[in-house]
């Protein structure tokens, strides 16, 4: 079984550079199957099992896909079809990301229904509304969602009940060819979405407001391929920042775009980490002593979900209480029962959950419970008591690119294994003072 293995009590110091981000480059590949003429060139595409996942989505279509140094070319000016099936969904939900690209171009598609997964039960109900609204029939029936129009889509005013992100770009790109405006209101304001808006501009779409909770979309009569360059991942970068904090390291993680992570940087401020924004990057450093804080998730530009577990590893080394609430999964907290395996002090209350700290970690055998969870635990690992061992890795791979070699380059005892070699001589860790 592979295993990423790491032995704590080390300061990472250095520079780390941040990839393109998972959840942008996901909806611009998706976006760029509605160019009827011409190929699209996507740059500082990230080397993730995602990344192949929505290629291998794409080329099942008939489209023509490469990945090459970083660069994403789609010729999607075949005829396509018109379905992706389930053992693309079930490796990667994202692939629902193609309903409304085909939806616009074609009147019809056909996505295998995606299940819940282990961070809540993900229904795609508002995505489908909004389709219904621009006039589609949604057919769901035997694992599968089935949309169709007869003719163009209509321009439609869609209100989200919550700002979904997958919601907003499926809506997005449904209306990019709709007849008429299209209002996505109470949309999703984060990064990604300008990203992939910026991506459909370029490709001729009309679409003005991204960023902002009303986005308005004027349909135009087809789209040409793009020459587009994917926006820094925030995850990945916070990702990092949590791994020079608690290690009370100094790190510079270059191409970290603070404007995409305010709500990170003051909380990690509160908690006495230095932040400093230099030319190309943020500079970590971490303090002798962490103090408590509390989090609630929220849609950006609140705290993001997906720096939920990492800042619970954070907390964990930190002097007194802290609380982390879910708002946004309902089920976002796998990583819990792991965490406990580590000697962690956490008590869940409803949406939840109380860290004590500060606790000294044990190195434990752990399973990434979900791709970030993965994360959080090798971050965990970083500062605990002799190895950590980190299983489940596939989850781990949708999103990171290289972790085990960028922490190691930055000073980090880590390694992946591909064996079930047992680690003799456990040592205590050195201590990080
Ligand atoms: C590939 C990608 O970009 N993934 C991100 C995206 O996921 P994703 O786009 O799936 O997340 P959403 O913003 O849609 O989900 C937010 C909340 O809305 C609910 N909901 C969503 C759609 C819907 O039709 N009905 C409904 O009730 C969800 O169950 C969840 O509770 O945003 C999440 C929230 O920031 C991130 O954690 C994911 O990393
Ligand atoms: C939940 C995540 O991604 P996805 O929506 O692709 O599952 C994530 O990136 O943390």
């Amino acid at each position: 079984m592979e295993k990423i293995i790491v032995r704590g009590g080390r300061q990472l110091k250095g520079t780390v550079k941040v990839e393109g981000a998972k959840n942008a480059v996901l909806p611009v590949i998706a976006a760029s199957i509605i160019a009827s003429e011409g190929k699209s060139k996507i740059h500082e595409v990230p080397a993730l099992a995602d990344v192949f996942t929505i290629k291998e989505v794409l080329r099942n279509m008939n489209a023509d896909v490469n990945f090459k140094n970083n660069t994403v070319t789609v010729d999607a000016t075949k005829k396509l079809t018109t379905e992706a099936p389930f053992e693309y969904v079930r490796k990667m939900r994202a692939s629902v990301l193609v309903l409304g690209p085909l939806l616009a171009r074609y009147g019809h598609a056909k996505v295998a229904m995606p299940g819940g997964c282990a961070i809540g039960s993900r229904p795609i109900d508002l995505h489908l509304k909004g389709f219904e609204a621009m006039g589609a029939k949604v057919h769901v029936g035997n694992g599968y969602v089935e949309v169709y129009a007869d003719g163009r889509l209509q321009g439609a005013k869609i209100y989200l009940d919550v700002p979904s992100v997958g919601a907003t770009e499926n809506i997005m790109m449904a209306a990019a060819l709709a007849e008429g405006r299209t209002i996505i209101e109470n949309c999703a304001k984060e990064p990604e979405i300008v990203d992939l808006a910026n991506f459909l501009n370029k490709m001729g779409a009309k679409v003005v407001g991204a960023g902002t909770d009303t986005i308005k979309i004027d349909g135009v009569d087809k789209l040409h391929g793009a020459e587009h360059a994917i926006i820094p991942d925030r995850i990945e970068a916070g990702t990092f920042m949590v791994a020079a904090a608690i290690t009370k390291g100094n790190v510079l993680i270059k191409g970290a775009e603070i404007d995409h992570m305010r709500s990170l940087v003051s909380k990690m401020e509160e908690m006495g980490v230095i932040i400093k924004e230099e030319k190309d990057g943020l500079r970590v450093i971490g303090p002798k002593k962490l103090k408590a804080t509390d989090i609630k998730t929220l849609p950006h530009p609140g705290f993001p979900t997906d720096m939920q577990s990492q800042m619970m590893s954070l907390m964990l080394n930190a002097q007194g209480t802290s609380v982390i609430t879910e708002t946004v999964f309902e089920n976002r907290f796998m990583h819990v029962e792991e965490f406990r395996r580590m000697n962690a002090k956490l008590k869940i209350e409803g949406r939840s959950v109380i860290v004590e700290g500060p606790v000294v970690l044990q190195g434990a055998e752990v399973a990434a419970t979900d791709l970030r969870a993965g994360a959080a635990l090798i971050l965990a690992g970083l500062n605990a008591e002799g190895y950590t061992r980190v299983t489940e890795l596939k989850h781990l791979d949708r999103g990171y690119v290289n972790l085990t070699e960028k922490l190691a380059q930055l000073g980090a005892d880590i390694e992946r294994v591909d064996d079930d070699r047992i680690v003799v001589n456990i040592s205590k860790r050195t201590s990080i003072s």
